[in-house]
């Protein structure tokens, strides 16, 4: 196992996203935030965008795992073996990218994606929906599944929090490669349930660095 992926094991990686059009989409706000989560503990930054990979790992120490969105259908988590290079290019220590079997932007499948990335020294991040993608990732080598497409494709239904059948069935599944926990991890309660599970490191985002979204919980619960 590569060590980057092992410095991850048992840790909480914090996942540092603005979305388009947000006050927060800023590199240098980014890096606070992630330098904010790094010094209350996290082992790990996840986070978007080729200017706050570069800012990011230039203000943390723990790994960065690093991703490039285009729009948000279909497939957009890194898509094209460019995003991925650009990503490495800027600092990534992991690159995060779709792993479904949808076809992707520049006509490379995902196995020549990965083949040419492994050969430039990349060490790879599966965003799965489900457990043929993480199956299939695992088979191409990727150093890493994750469910973090669960529920925002048609193969599986999104659950309020944690898909916890999905990661169930893939830690089962999956015993060579890690399985990092990702997607609607929202309280501590539910980040030490998926552990118990046997996950190899959880990633918590919206709960943790979206203010945004933690108000308007916080809104509606006062109008209940
Ligand atoms: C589906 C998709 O595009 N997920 C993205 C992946 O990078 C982010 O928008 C997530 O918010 C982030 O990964 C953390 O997840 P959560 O906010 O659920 O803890």
């Amino acid at each position: 196992m590569k060590k980057v992926v092992e410095r991850l094991h048992h840790q909480l990686i914090v996942s540092c996203q603005a979305y388009p059009g947000e006050a927060m989409r800023h590199p240098e706000t980014m890096a606070q935030i992630a330098f904010s989560a790094q010094a209350g503990g996290a082992g790990g930054i996840r986070c978007q965008g080729l200017s706050d990979i570069s800012a990011i790992k230039g203000t943390v120490s723990v790994p960065v795992i690093g991703l490039w969105k285009e729009g948000d259908t279909g497939v957009y988590i890194t898509p094209t073996l460019r995003h991925a290079r650009c990503c490495m290019a800027a600092g990534a220590d992991i690159v995060a990218l779709d792993a479904t079997d949808r076809p992707r932007p520049d006509g490379l499948s995902l196995a020549e994606t990965v083949r040419i990335l492994h050969s430039e020294g990349a060490v790879l991040m599966a965003d799965c929906s489900c457990l043929d993608d993480a199956r299939r990732a695992r088979d191409l080598g990727f150093d890493i599944v994750s469910p973090t497409l669960a529920g925002y494709t048609e193969a599986r239904q999104k659950t309020d929090g944690p898909d916890y059948e999905l990661i169930e069935a893939m830690v089962s599944n999956i015993s060579d490669i890690p399985v990092i926990c990702e997607g609607r991890v929202h309280t501590p309660e539910q980040a030490q349930r998926v552990k118990s599970l046997g996950v190899w490191a959880v990633v918590v985002g919206t709960a943790i660095t979206h203010p945004q979204t933690i108000t308007s919980w916080f809104v509606q619960a006062l109008q209940e």
